[in-house]
């Protein structure tokens, strides 16, 4: 499995930040963030299948754009996997012939660009070798991160989530866990604004961390243009045991 970083950042600007959208092998995203919009027509056309970790626009800012972009080329819907409560979120406030044209229904409801498939936190979906399951996460609107799993080893991107004692639970669980990608959203000056918006900063991440490094790698993401380098160097402070990595765009990981 090859895992290609298309965009990892809170925010966007420059060569270097884009939002969420993690592209597995070249057939499923995680996320179509704005990362998404650097990947050429053919590549948009590969895409069968999206995991949605929730329905904030720094996700699924692409997902309209690359249905209307390259739907028709399609020979069969994209499969957008969530929760009900994610799915719900969509139809009412993004596919609703208001903001963007519903694609579940055209251009014809039984061929339409986009279907829905409810995947709820706890459940696996297997595509091929590789197993997506839906973790607990918490971050004020239905949220889930994933663990893809494969013969040869797994990695879980946790999604934007403040602390959620569940999802680290389920994490421990994982015994073939090679990548662990976990945000870390605002440095700890900013830790008021990391609670309030259900983020993480350094210190409340590494309060969950387990207390020996694992076998994986500490991978960050989600971190605020403007605050690299200073949440680097807490985290580096609070969590050097586990030697934290930051997450870049045009990063790839293999398994
Ligand atoms: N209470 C708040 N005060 C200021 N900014 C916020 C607040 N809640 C959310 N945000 C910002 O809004 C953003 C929405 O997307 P994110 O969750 O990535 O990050 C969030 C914060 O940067």
């Amino acid at each position: 499995m090859k895992l290609t970083v298309l965009g990892c950042s809170g925010g966007i600007g420059g060569d270097a930040h884009r939002t969420t959208a993690l592209l597995v092998d070249d057939d499923v995203l995680i996320d179509a963030g704005t990362g998404v919009a650097d990947l050429d027509i053919d590549a948009l056309a590969r895409i069968d299948h999206m995991f949605v970790t929730h329905a904030h626009i720094d996700h699924i800012a692409c997902l309209p754009l690359m249905l209307d972009t390259v739907g028709a080329r399609r020979a069969k819907p994209l499969v957008v996997h969530c929760t009900v409560a994610t799915e719900a979120i969509l139809r009412a406030h993004l596919f609703n012939g208001l903001l963007w044209p519903d694609f579940t229904r055209i251009p014809s409801p039984n061929r339409p660009f986009l279907c829905f498939a409810p995947l709820e936190e706890g459940d696996s979906c297997a595509i091929g070798e590789r197993i997506f399951t839906a973790l607990p996460a918490e971050h004020g609107v239905p949220a889930v991160g994933y663990r893809v799993a494969t013969p040869r080893g797994s990695f879980v991107f946790g999604g934007d989530s403040t602390t959620c004692p569940a999802f680290w639970d389920a994490v421990a669980r994982i015994p073939d866990l090679r990548y662990l990608i976990v945000e870390a959203a605002f440095p700890d000056s900013q830790r008021e604004l990391a609670i309030r918006s259900e983020h993480l900063c350094p210190a409340l991440l590494a309060a969950q961390l387990p207390v020996h490094a694992g076998a994986f790698q500490l991978l960050i993401s989600h971190v605020k243009p403007g605050y690299a380098d200073e949440t680097m160097r807490d985290l580096q402070r609070v969590a050097a045991r586990h030697a934290p990595v930051m997450l870049a765009r045009g990063d790839v990981y293999r398994i």
